[in-house]
């Protein structure tokens, strides 16, 4: 079994064992990023979420064991592969019983540290990953969502607004396969005391007006998916009935006698800290604990750079495609502004951008103006055409900042994809700025 395309981080304060380390698994084909203490590695292994952590038990800061315990505690930790010393076997013994993948003594053999850390690595997912966003976080969630494809288990999406995390729970219903509805239902946006004919139906002539009868969201999403975004908007008498509706799998048409089955999974999702509306008493505790089971956080797209460009080419391809335009495209120093951009609004700001930024240029290569008008009007100065120098500039640094990438942050690799020396690699990060992880 190789290592090809495993994302996998190494914590190693050696510069000789980190190096080989790093190396030798990018030879194998993996993706490797490389941290040279414990407060590093912390950032790092949360951020990017790789598949597993070789791990060198003393570190300058601190012990392998402290990043261990750190990490371990969240969901979807990754297994470690520790390296240790003759004086440190008790240690890793202890770490295995603590649910570490494995260690290995220094000295080592190569072959053998390779087949210890193939065998730790979870089994690769079916299907390819890569459809919400290629960041390492997006990569991990979309894992975690097709661990969850099949069954009904109640998931909660967080994160900011416009993150995604109705195209999140979308994904997740598609996952199922079969063709069933997916019932979006926003609880922000429908008066409370419509909310429970709404969701659960009613019988005719159970209210005023109610002259037929009407099958609620509930019903109607079958054996499907019950979209309830904004659920920390959701009134607290109707907080009952929803949790009733899960424990008991139940629920009653208003008016209606007669116990009917739900069938669908509930996915929810907020923007709010659930939690602080729990501790003010805006939220009943139990419905949070039975919906927050599996809590899948979306991360603002300004963590998430790799998407921001990923993002950009499809929505401008979309675009361009849609309306026909005969725009050539994105500028680079267009891309640099929307890298340098905070994107409060996160894809949904994104999205708009750009189809604003289609429609009003006057190319042919869409501008940072076009992208960030009001920007642009603020700053007369930036309104200059900008020199050839600029441009060429802007497209190098993007262009190595994309093979650094590419090659894990390996200089070597990097400068090799690229066609120059290391050394003029060294020259032109430092020129354009550019910090290379693994230095
Ligand atoms: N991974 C993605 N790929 C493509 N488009 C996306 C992605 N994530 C979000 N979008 C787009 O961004 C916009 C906002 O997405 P979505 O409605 O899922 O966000 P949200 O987090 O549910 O927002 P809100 O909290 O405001 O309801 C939509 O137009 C959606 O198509």
């Amino acid at each position: 079994m190789s290592l090809e395309g495993r994302t996998i981080d190494v914590v190693e304060d050696d510069p000789i064992m980190g190096e080989s380390l790093m190396q030798r698994l990018a030879i194998e084909g993996a993706t490797v990023r490389w941290w040279r203490d414990g407060r590093e590695a912390l950032g790092g292994i949360r951020r990017d979420a790789p598949e597993a952590v070789v791990c060198d038990i003393r570190l300058p800061d601190a012990s392998g064991e402290d990043v261990f315990h750190e990490i371990v505690a969240r969901r979807d930790a990754p297994p470690f592969l520790f390296i240790t010393g003759h004086g440190d076997v008790d240690q890793a013994v202890r770490l295995l019983r603590g649910g570490a993948g494995d260690y290995v003594l220094k000295p080592f053999e190569m072959g053998d540290f390779l087949k210890r850390l193939t065998s730790i690595l979870p089994p690769r997912q079916d299907g390819a990953t890569g459809v919400l966003g290629v960041s390492r976080p997006m990569q991990a969630m979309e894992r975690t969502l097709r661990k969850l494809a099949k069954g009904r288990t109640t998931v909660l999406m967080t994160g900011e607004t416009g993150s995604g995390k109705e195209v999140a729970a979308r994904f997740l219903h598609g996952l199922g396969g079969a063709d069933v509805p997916f019932m979006a239902v926003n609880c922000a946006a429908i008066p409370a005391n419509l909310m429970e004919a709404e969701l659960f139906g009613h019988e005719r002539g159970a209210f005023t007006g109610a002259t037929q009868r009407h099958l609620g969201y509930a019903e109607r999403a079958r054996e499907g998916t019950l979209f309830l975004d904004e659920i920390g908007d959701l009134d607290l008498a109707l907080q009952a009935k929803l949790l009733r509706l899960l424990e008991d799998r139940t629920f009653h048409r208003v008016g209606g006698e007669q116990a009917l089955p739900f069938k669908a999974r509930v996915v929810a999702a907020t923007h709010a800290d659930l939690a602080a509306l729990v501790r003010d008493g805006r939220f009943r505790e139990d419905l949070y604990y039975r919906i927050a089971v599996i809590t899948v956080g979306l991360p603002p797209l300004r963590e998430r750079p790799e998407d921001v460009r990923w993002l950009l080419d499809r929505f401008v391809a979309a675009t361009l495609a849609e309306t026909g335009s005969d725009l050539a495209g994105l500028s680079a120093l267009a891309e640099d502004a929307a890298l340098a951009h905070a994107w409060p609004g996160n894809v949904r700001e994104l999205r708009n951008r750009v189809e604003r930024a289609v429609a009003l240029s006057l190319g042919p290569w869409i501008s940072p103006g076009d992208l960030f008008p009001e920007r642009w009007a603020e700053a007369a100065d930036d309104g200059r055409m900008p020199s050839l120098e600029e441009i060429r500039h802007a497209a190098e640094k993007r262009h190595i900042h994309r093979a650094l990438e590419f090659t894990g942050g390996e200089i070597l690799a990097t400068a090799e994809a690229l066609g120059i020396s290391r050394t003029t690699l060294w020259e032109k990060m430092k020129k354009f700025e550019i910090r290379g992880e693994a230095d």
